[in-house]
């Protein structure tokens, strides 16, 4: 195992608790964890299986990853740190099951090397079925099927989350949370983002939505929702967008016409200067880790703390409670909501530099 510590000066950055890196003995498959602090508890992240052009990406992508991880659980006031880990898949590699069990064993290994500092979630490319293969090898794993006795998808907290960030939101903007006739642009006609937008037609606003699979868009139809083409989605005339798609949409010279932003997709902006030209474009933006920490708050609190349902949907919809604050508290120091949650962060954090990298 190749273990960089905080000795190391590339590609580790200063503020990471550690980086482990991995070749599987079974597979062949490179796997590593990043873990960012474990400041406030031990460390939670998603475990994220993809195609990476080298491994010098992975790393990058893990460790940004990491970091972010460590701001969402923070500002969520949840007692735990940041990590995340990778499968590094090559480019244009495809597993048959029993390759893809061979790397789950080896990523098992090495998950519960770390002693109980990493818990591992799902992410893009695994799912509750691959954390029970690792919880099975004797690594910490959450978000079980619920034929194992865990919560299944995250879908639902996570959507739950965002419409509790978009009701506070719209309170801080419109004056009023209610949604009612609101028109909503949800780009992103996947899990969550159908989950949202069926809550927002519910509550009576006017729902557009948009995708770029041809299923989403005949069930979108299927549905009764109006649509959108996705090269114009993000530019429509609309009172609250919510990114629920892909990162990396929102930057400097983004076409935007509404004056709410607020979704679950990570890593919305190009770079998080784009929060300050967002602000100065009189654009109120939810940070993203902020508006979707409902699924890791709901999930961890009913299957790593053991609480019931009612509880864990309470601290999802508490959300709403730090969106107002930060809304509040940027409007009064004229910061923007982004640098407000790292305030919030840091504060928790007592102190300990949490920037992304
Ligand atoms: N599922 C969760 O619990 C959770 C938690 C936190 C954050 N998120 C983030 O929220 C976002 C949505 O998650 P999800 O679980 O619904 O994913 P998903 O894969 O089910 O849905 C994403 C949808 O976006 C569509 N899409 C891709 N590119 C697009 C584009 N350019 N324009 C419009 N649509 C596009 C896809 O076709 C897909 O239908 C992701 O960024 C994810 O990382 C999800």
């Amino acid at each position: 195992m190749r273990k960089v510590t905080s000795m190391t000066v590339h590609p580790l950055p200063w503020d990471h608790d550690r980086l482990v890196v991995r070749r599987g003995r079974r597979s062949g498959v490179t796997t590593m964890v990043a873990i960012h602090s474990t400041a406030l508890g031990p460390a939670l992240g998603g475990c994220r299986m993809k195609a990476y052009a080298g491994l010098d990406e992975a790393e990058r992508d893990v460790l940004r990853l990491s970091a972010a991880m460590t701001d969402k659980c923070a500002v969520a006031g949840m007692d735990f740190g940041g990590a995340k880990s990778v499968i590094a898949l090559r480019p244009g590699q495809q597993l048959d099951a029993e390759e893809r069990h061979a790397v789950l064993l080896d990523h098992a290994e090495l998950i519960a090397s770390l002693e109980g500092q990493y818990l591992a979630g799902p992410d893009i490319g695994t799912g509750p079925e691959d954390m029970l293969v690792l919880r099975e090898q004797g690594a910490p794993a959450f978000c079980l099927p619920e034929s194992a006795g865990g919560i299944g998808s995250s879908s639902g907290p996570t959507a739950q989350g965002v419409l509790a960030a978009l009701r506070a939101a719209s309170g801080a903007v419109f004056g009023t949370p209610d949604p009612a006739g609101r028109r909503v642009v949800v780009c992103g006609f996947g899990s969550v983002g159908r989950l949202v937008a069926s809550g927002l037609a519910d509550a009576g606003a006017e729902v557009t939505v948009s995708d770029v699979t041809e299923g989403a868009r005949a069930d979108a139809r299927y549905l009764g929702y109006a649509w959108a083409e996705p090269a114009e989605a993000l530019a429509l005339d609309a009172d609250i967008l919510v990114p629920a798609a892909v990162g990396g949409v929102l930057g400097t010279d983004t076409v935007l016409n509404a004056p709410l932003i607020v979704g679950p997709a990570n890593n919305q902006l190009v770079d998080d200067g784009v929060a300050s030209s967002l602000a100065a474009r009189g654009i109120v933006w939810v940070p993203d880790y902020v508006a979707s920490a409902g699924g890791v708050v709901y999930t961890v609190a009913r299957e790593v703390e053991g609480l019931d349902h009612a509880t864990a949907a309470a601290r999802v919809a508490a959300i709403g409670d730090v969106v107002s604050a930060l809304l509040s508290d940027s409007a009064a120091r004229g910061t923007t909501p982004l640098a407000e949650a790292a305030a919030l962060s840091r504060r928790r954090l007592g102190g300990v530099r949490t920037a992304a990298v």
